[in-house]
């Protein structure tokens, strides 16, 4: 099981900057569990999916495993997850294993251009995600791809799977109307928090890790996360932790720093959940992403003496599968012997340990979630525990943590520019703003 460490946030550990066990009594624990038990939210259907059925995504997995290439086109939750999973479960996949995997989830044309002068789309699978259905930037891609696979007479219904929402929207409809092959994102599951859905496991079920591992991580441990001790609860200490840090000691930044490069795309996937979850009505905590070691030599000396506003959330590799001595040459030099003998694995963990304990002794906040291996279940527990801690911290703050009305503006305006219907007003305020006085260099 992952352990949560939060020994660095109390007063034992860094001083007057550290919280008190009293502090924590102001956590209306009974007030959290009612929201999650009664399910007062319909978006809390997230803490379900690890009971689905998963077999339609098992079969079109094996489907979508036979193409020489798989390209996910999506944004936002529905690419931050699915590319969580590929980096952390097959690294450097591409150069290894079929299908080759491409994820494109901007409208970068260089990016597209580049990419299909590599793919070949006869040989190619095309998983279209987008819960709403009309992410302008989705819309777009699968817009030209679909033209493309039709340029080049290719059946549609071969190449192209849709995963959305299972009633509503412009996705929906455009699978019954061609009869596509396709994947329901429970209704309930909010974009940032489906990766446990068809939205992760097609992916991962056609690059050949196993979606019932993934899934039985996030069972595992799902009970842990429902108790209702929070001293026994990793979840309700996470998010407690980091809210009272911002409320009693200003700390407004959350830095993720896992020690692996496998999960740096889940450092990524957390600060999309923790940013949109709760960044509204004035509130929330400015998720900042990282990897270790590599900003040790970057970034870590800001947090040591810079402003002191984060907390530093390691995540801690207890096992990394393999290992790499480091060999006994250069005896004779001091500056480079002494690491002859150890390996690389003692070098990465001492080096997190002794990040933490630096940022400590300077009276500098930090949690550590220890992870036994970067692995499908732990991977799986890690999804589930963050999705729940990151929706008890929103009930905390008493806000919603699945909505994110505040992109809404900006999709308006673009609409507006792009010419869709409706939006006609919007189109002059842009205009108005776009020649506003500009002060420019
Ligand atoms: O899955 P979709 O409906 O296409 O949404 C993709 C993303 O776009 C939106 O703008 C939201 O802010 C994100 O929360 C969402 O994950």
């Amino acid at each position: 099981m992952i352990r949560i460490d939060f020994s660095n946030l109390m007063q034992g550990a860094i001083g007057k900057n550290g919280l008190t066990d009293d502090d924590f009594k102001s956590i209306d624990t009974k007030k959290i569990t009612e929201i999650i038990k009664t399910r007062k939210y319909p978006e809390l259907e997230f803490l379900d999916l690890h009971n689905a059925d998963t077999s339609k995504i098992k079969e079109l997995g094996k489907y979508a495993g036979r193409f020489e290439n798989f390209l996910l086109l999506g944004i936002g939750g529905s690419a931050l997850g699915p590319r969580s999973i590929l980096e952390a479960l097959s690294p450097f996949h591409n150069f290894k294993n079929k299908p080759r995997v491409f994820i494109y989830d901007n409208v970068d044309p260089l990016t597209l251009k580049n990419m299909l002068e590599v793919i070949d789309l006869k040989k190619t699978v095309v998983n279209v995600i987008t819960k709403s259905g009309s992410t302008a930037e989705t819309i777009a891609s699968f817009m030209i791809i679909w033209k493309k696979l039709q340029e080049q007479s290719l059946k549609i219904q071969e190449h192209i799977i849709v995963t959305t929402d299972p009633e509503k929207g412009n996705l929906r409809k455009i699978v019954k109307d061609y009869s596509l092959m396709s994947l329901p994102i429970p209704q309930g599951v909010g974009g940032r928090y489906s990766v446990l859905s068809a939205v992760g496991l097609l992916l991962a079920e056609a690059i050949g890790i196993s979606s019932d591992t993934l899934l039985n991580g996030a069972k595992d441990i799902h009970d842990k996360c429902m108790n209702t001790d929070l001293w026994q609860n990793p979840a309700y200490l996470f998010s407690s932790g980091l809210y009272l840090m911002q409320k009693i000691k200003s700390k407004n930044i959350t830095v993720m720093i896992p020690y692996a490069d496998r999960l740096k795309p889940f450092s990524e996937w957390f600060c999309q959940l923790w940013a949109e979850s709760l960044g509204k009505d004035g509130k929330g905590l400015t998720p900042y992403p990282s990897v270790g070691t590599t900003d040790q030599h970057s970034q870590l000396q800001l947090w040591m003496q810079g402003p002191e506003d984060k907390v530093v959330v390691f995540l801690s590799i207890e096992d990394y599968g393999v290992d790499v001595n480091i060999p006994e040459i250069f005896l004779d030099m001091e500056g480079l012997s002494y690491l002859s003998g150890h390996s690389l694995g003692e070098l990465i963990r001492i080096e997190q340990e002794a990040s933490e304990i630096a940022l400590a002794k300077n009276g500098r906040p930090c949690i550590t979630i220890k992870i036994p291996k970067i692995d499908a279940y732990y991977l799986g527990q890690l999804f589930h525990f963050f999705e729940i801690a990151t929706a008890v911290a929103g009930f905390l703050y008493d806000i919603n943590p699945f909505n994110q009305p505040g992109v809404e503006e900006g999709k308006n305006l673009t609409y507006a520019m792009m010419g869709k219907k409706g939006y006609e007003a919007k189109r002059e305020e842009f205009i108005e703003y776009r020649q506003r006085k500009r002060f420019e260099a």
